[in-house]
């Protein structure tokens, strides 16, 4: 079941991002930060009760320099084609603008789910304002603030009313889902167009698998994927198609319903620094990841081309040391039938799980060979490790003490339970905790 999206809309300054900020909240990655990813997030997943779902600010995405009011509309227009349900948001101290009008027709005519939120309404007194905007007609207004905090329990409440049914089917837990993300013109839509043509797959039209039609379930060898999201299929055209932000968005949206993502690059062009950041995105998420190296056939080689190409890889994408790389054509189709088995072992490992008295060996062999670090006089002491979750895997060590569980050591620990158990392209999580906690 994919999570439900929600998009905040509105004409600049009435607080989007503030909203934004509040619902998504403060989250404590564990993950290493990749630089540049995190900052000006337009996109995230967030908790309300028990729901899950997702968020977008639309109003992050600039469109070129598009006059303000089209500005606005494209926004809208962003929100209507990406979100389940839509927070509509205004200014409660402005009163109806025009700008507001105008975005209040499209929504009205998109028939998705509205619901209308009255910021910077800071103190009860504030309130009466708010009903002057029953006039848009999206029902009744929810008084918030985003200086405050005030009125978002309701407010989400509210959306939450709208979340598509949740025992829609989905895919079958064996299903392998991927995508393929990649700066433009690496040829995504050629590779999908590659391997769903000559592939000998067989692709499904049953309609309403999923409330996405970008989706395309296929079959090959008996196993079943799905391609998400990919550009080659979605239909374009629109004015905010070509923004950077919005491309972002959708391969963010991608890479959350994927188990394995495939990072296209240009073997042509070779590996610029977008590159690295939509690579980061996806190990940022935690998805099994495979590198693929398209256009080989426009590469002039010679038996070292490859081992170089390899390396320059592992140079720029330190993170993801743990992705294998393949290289193929989709124009001439060479090599494109190793993509598949790389596919396969990958989901499997992200899914992997471990027995916990195999994993502990593994821990205290590794500490036999490698005595755990000392700070300040003391000693890291690892209890017991346990896995605790898969896609991707997590494996929980307690500790005497979690802040002497310096990088290095957890990577060697890294090291060795992936020697060990083989997590080609798959992150593993490993998180240190106090014992008894
Ligand atoms: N008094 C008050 N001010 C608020 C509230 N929420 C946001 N603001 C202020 O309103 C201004 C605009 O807030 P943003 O969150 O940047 O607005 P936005 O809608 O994201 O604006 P754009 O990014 O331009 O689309 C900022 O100065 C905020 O501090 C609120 O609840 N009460
Ligand atoms: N030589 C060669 N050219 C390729 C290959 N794959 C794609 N191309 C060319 O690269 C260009 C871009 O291909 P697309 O498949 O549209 O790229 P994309 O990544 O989907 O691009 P966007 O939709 O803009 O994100 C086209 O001119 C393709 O013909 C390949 O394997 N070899």
């Amino acid at each position: 079941m994919p999570k439900p999206v929600i998009a905040i809309v509105g004409r600049p300054n009435v607080g989007k991002s503030t909203i934004f900020n509040r619902i998504v909240g403060e989250r404590v990655s564990i993950v290493e930060d990749i630089p540049g990813i995190t900052r000006d997030r337009i996109y995230s997943s967030a908790e309300w009760l028990d729901h899950d779902f997702n968020i977008i600010d639309t109003g992050g995405i600039e469109i070129g320099d598009e006059p303000f009011l089209e500005q606005i509309r494209q926004q809208a227009e962003v929100a209507i084609d990406e979100a389940d349900v839509i927070i509509f948001m205004v200014n409660g101290r402005e009163g109806i603008t025009a700008a507001d009008e105008e975005v209040a027709k499209m929504l009205y005519r998109s028939k998705k789910p509205v619901v209308l939120a009255v910021n910077k309404v800071d103190n009860p007194e504030q309130m009466v304002n708010i009903y002057d905007f029953y006039a848009l007609g999206f029902g009744e207004p929810i008084g918030i603030s985003g200086a405050h905090g005030l009125g978002l329990g309701d407010l989400l409440d509210e959306a939450a009313k709208h979340f598509p049914d949740e025992d829609e089917q989905e895919y079958d837990e064996s299903t392998i889902k991927f995508s393929l993300i990649g700066r433009p013109n690496v040829g995504k839509s050629s590779l999908v167009n590659a391997i769903l043509g000559r592939e000998r797959v067989i692709v499904s039209d049953i309609a309403g698998t999923t409330r996405d039609a970008i989706d395309t379930p296929f079959t090959k060898d008996g196993q079943d994927y799905v391609i998400i999201d990919t550009a080659g299929i979605r239909k374009k055209g629109k004015v905010y198609e070509s923004t950077e932000k919005y491309s972002v968005l959708r391969a963010l949206r991608a890479i959350d319903r994927s188990d394995v993502v495939l990072v296209v690059i240009d073997g042509e062009e070779g590996i610029i620094e977008q590159d690295k950041k939509i690579a980061g995105y996806a190990h940022e998420a935690g998805r099994a990841v495979v590198i693929v190296v398209n256009k080989w056939d426009a590469v002039e080689k010679d038996e070292k081309t490859m081992r170089e190409f390899e390396q320059k890889i592992r140079d720029h994408f330190l993170f993801l040391s743990y992705a294998p790389i393949v290289f193929v054509s989709a124009k001439t189709k060479q090599r494109l039938q190793k993509l598949f088995p790389v596919i396969n072992t990958v989901a499997e490992n992200h899914s992997m799980r471990i027995k916990t008295n195999i994993l502990n060996e593994v821990i205290v062999d590794a500490v036999a060979m490698n005595p755990t670090p000392t700070d300040k006089g003391r000693r890291l002491k690892i209890n017991y490790a346990t896995q605790v979750a898969v896609k991707p895997p997590a494996i929980v060590l307690f500790v005497n003490d979690p802040e002497l569980l310096h990088f290095s050591y957890r990577r060697f620990l890294e090291n060795r339970i992936r020697e060990t158990f083989g997590f080609l392209g798959t992150p593993v999580r490993i998180i240190a905790r106090k014992k008894n906690e």
